[in-house]
């Protein structure tokens, strides 16, 4: 059987005046390293992009990080300076494919911009310059060249016992994870179950409460160090699964007999 394909939504960004739909390196890497999956990257559009026919070729969702923030008139709330820069195609393009791979139950990993553009897609809020705010850390990307500083393991975070990310992850209490975002969840969308904080409060994990399938949102970047932290390649790899089981069961569908009248 070939390896099964997740759909990773693009960011836009402009290189030498030319507009490209771009997907970082680590994302990717992670999901075909570690999940054992291909990825096929989804330009991004503001409109024209066909949801439904896009994930009934696919097998997952993976919504990846991304310097830009999701746009906050999709979370009713005026737009100001600091809430940039932002990506309109990547938010027009992403939050649709969430809704809908939620309904049909297609596996999905959310990570970063991912996990605020879940809360966004299911009727949440976010919080920016979360800094800012009384008694909340900086979570924010460390101003430091090499990517494995920016990137590196540096803050806990609390998983709780008995969720799905635990269970993900394998392991539940205390985690070390990175953190690159000025932004949060601020209020937590109706079908979220929040499953790891940080300790400051800031939430660092979700589930999709009523999800048919593998539905988790995370702040930190677990695809960064997947190849070689447990608690990374652990949640990488059970995406890799769901995934798995997800394109066997429509490949079963796909060879069950049809009823005659379906053949005729
Ligand atoms: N922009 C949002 C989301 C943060 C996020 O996805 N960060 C990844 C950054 C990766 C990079 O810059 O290389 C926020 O700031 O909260």
């Amino acid at each position: 059987m070939p390896k099964p394909i997740v759909a990773v939504p693009a960011d836009i960004r402009e290189v030498e005046g030319a507009v490209w739909h771009a997907s970082p390196n680590q994302y990717l890497k992670a999901a075909l390293k570690v999940a054992g999956v291909m990825s096929f990257i989804v330009p991004a559009f503001e409109d024209g992009n066909e949801v439904d026919a896009i994930l009934d070729r696919v097998d997952g969702l993976l919504v990846s990080g991304s310097a830009t923030n999701v746009h906050p008139s999709l979370y009713g709330r005026p737009a100001t300076e600091a809430d940039g820069p932002f990506d309109p195609a990547r938010d027009a393009t992403s939050l649709p494919l969430i809704r809908r791979a939620l309904e049909r139950g297609i596996p999905m990993l959310a990570i970063c911009r991912g996990i605020q553009e879940l809360n966004v897609a299911l009727g949440g809020t976010l919080a920016t310059e979360i800094h800012e705010q009384p008694g909340i850390w900086d979570h924010r990307k460390p101003n430091v060249p090499e990517r494995d500083h920016m990137f590196a393991i540096r803050q806990p975070v609390f998983v709780e016992e008995g969720s799905c990310i635990a269970r993900y992850l394998g392991l539940s209490g205390e985690v070390q994870v990175n953190s690159l975002h000025r932004q949060a969840i601020a209020e937590t969308a109706p079908r979220l179950k929040v499953e790891a904080k940080a300790e400051d409060g800031t939430i660092e994990a979700v589930s999709v409460i009523d999800a048919k399938n593998f539905a988790v949102g995370v702040q930190w970047h677990p695809e960064y160090w997947a190849e070689t932290d447990t608690p990374s390649r652990a949640l990488f790899q059970a995406f890799g699964d769901a995934v798995r089981d997800y394109a066997a069961g429509k490949a079963s569908a796909d060879t069950a007999p049809k009823p005659l009248a379906a053949v005729r």
